[in-house]
């Protein structure tokens, strides 16, 4: 006969003042879950708030049955790695603070970018001014520095999954397409021992390739993906922030990809002088020599020291107020 189960002891919160209560996990009924803010091709992101707290959130819903239909448990597991390794990271990332289950479905607990994508703001005004690029670029550089530091490659960084925090400072989002190096691999972002001319993470068969427009030529070519990568896409949303459009576009992805191995782009009439050669410093066909390959340490101080980022404070830019976004006449 079926042994009587013991009855569960549920776990009563008993906190004194003193200690912090131990929450017990939460679930999908603790949220009032809103309107669907974010639509990703194996995710849905809904705004939604804690009933206990009030506090807002974005919880990214999965379907587990199309994740394991489409193998795309190891994308899951590691944008679940990546956001838990930035969680201490105070600023430039969204924000994992928790995860639960149900019989289909997964949920990440996210922080709510109150101001949304910021494709939305260089669609809304053209194309950005000087100083707003400046500034929304040294922030996209400041949270790469801390990505690539920690060996996470996003792989396909574009304005669609930059988004904006209540406060309008940068925060990057989608971390279902990244890589992420193994310890060892962690060094500079490039090789510092001559010998070692390919920190790149050299594998046979890439699965992934990024948004067309974004993707970087060696992660066509040779099926290498770098922190390089990162940089080559940096270039094309500089390109973008001023002009208001990537450099590589063409009707469909084949002919973009051509576009992209053949350099063949150009530069809008007024395009800034000082934009125009940091943005060809990082558009280079071989990951080696993009600006920023050969810094060693945790930040790309050939970079930073582009004529481009004159006047930036980067110490401080994450408390600074930022610049309107308003039409470029
Ligand atoms: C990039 C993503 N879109 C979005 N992902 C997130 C948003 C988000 C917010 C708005 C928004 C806010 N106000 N108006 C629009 C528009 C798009 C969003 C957010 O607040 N918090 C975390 C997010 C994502 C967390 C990430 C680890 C998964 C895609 C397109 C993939 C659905």
């Amino acid at each position: 006969s079926q042994a009587a189960a013991a009855p569960v002891q549920t776990p009563t919160s008993t906190h004194s003042s003193k200690e912090t209560y131990r929450h017990t996990k939460r679930t999908a009924k603790d949220y009032i879950f809103g309107k669907l803010i974010g639509d990703g091709c194996y995710s849905t992101v809904f705004l939604a708030k804690d009933i206990h707290t009030g506090k807002e959130y974005a919880i990214k819903v999965c379907e587990k049955s199309h994740i394991v239909r489409n193998q795309k448990v190891q994308y899951i597991k590691r944008e679940k790695d990546a956001l838990n390794m930035l969680f201490n990271v105070p600023h430039g990332f969204v924000k994992l603070y928790c995860t639960f289950q149900d019989e289909e479905r997964l949920y990440f607990v996210l922080s709510y970018a109150k101001n949304g994508e910021l494709l939305h703001y260089i669609n809304k005004v053209g194309s950005f001014e000087l100083n707003v690029a400046k500034f929304y670029v040294a922030e996209l550089l400041l949270a790469l520095e801390k990505m690539h530091a920690k060996g996470i490659i996003h792989r396909d960084l574009k304005p669609e999954n930059i988004l904006l925090d209540e406060n309008m400072h940068l925060q990057i989002a989608d971390f279902g397409t990244v890589k992420i190096l193994e310890p060892e691999k962690i060094k500079s972002p490039t090789p510092t021992v001559p010998e070692d001319q390919d920190s790149a993470v050299r594998s046979r068969k890439i699965s992934f390739v990024g948004t067309a427009q974004y993707v970087s030529p060696d992660l066509l070519q040779n099926r290498v993906d770098t922190r390089a990568s990162d940089l080559w896409a940096l270039g094309c949303i500089i390109y973008q922030m001023i002009s208001g459009l990537p450099p590589f576009r063409a009707s469909n992805d084949f002919l973009t990809f051509q576009k992209i191995q053949k350099m063949d782009y150009e530069f809008p009439e007024g395009f800034p002088a000082e934009a125009k050669d940091l943005v060809e410093k990082l558009l280079v066909l071989d990951h080696t020599k993009r600006l920023g390959s050969s810094d060693t340490g945790d930040t790309y101080e050939s970079i930073r020291r582009h004529p481009f980022f004159e006047g930036i404070d980067w110490e401080n830019i994450w408390e600074q107020t930022p610049p309107k976004i308003s039409p470029y006449l």
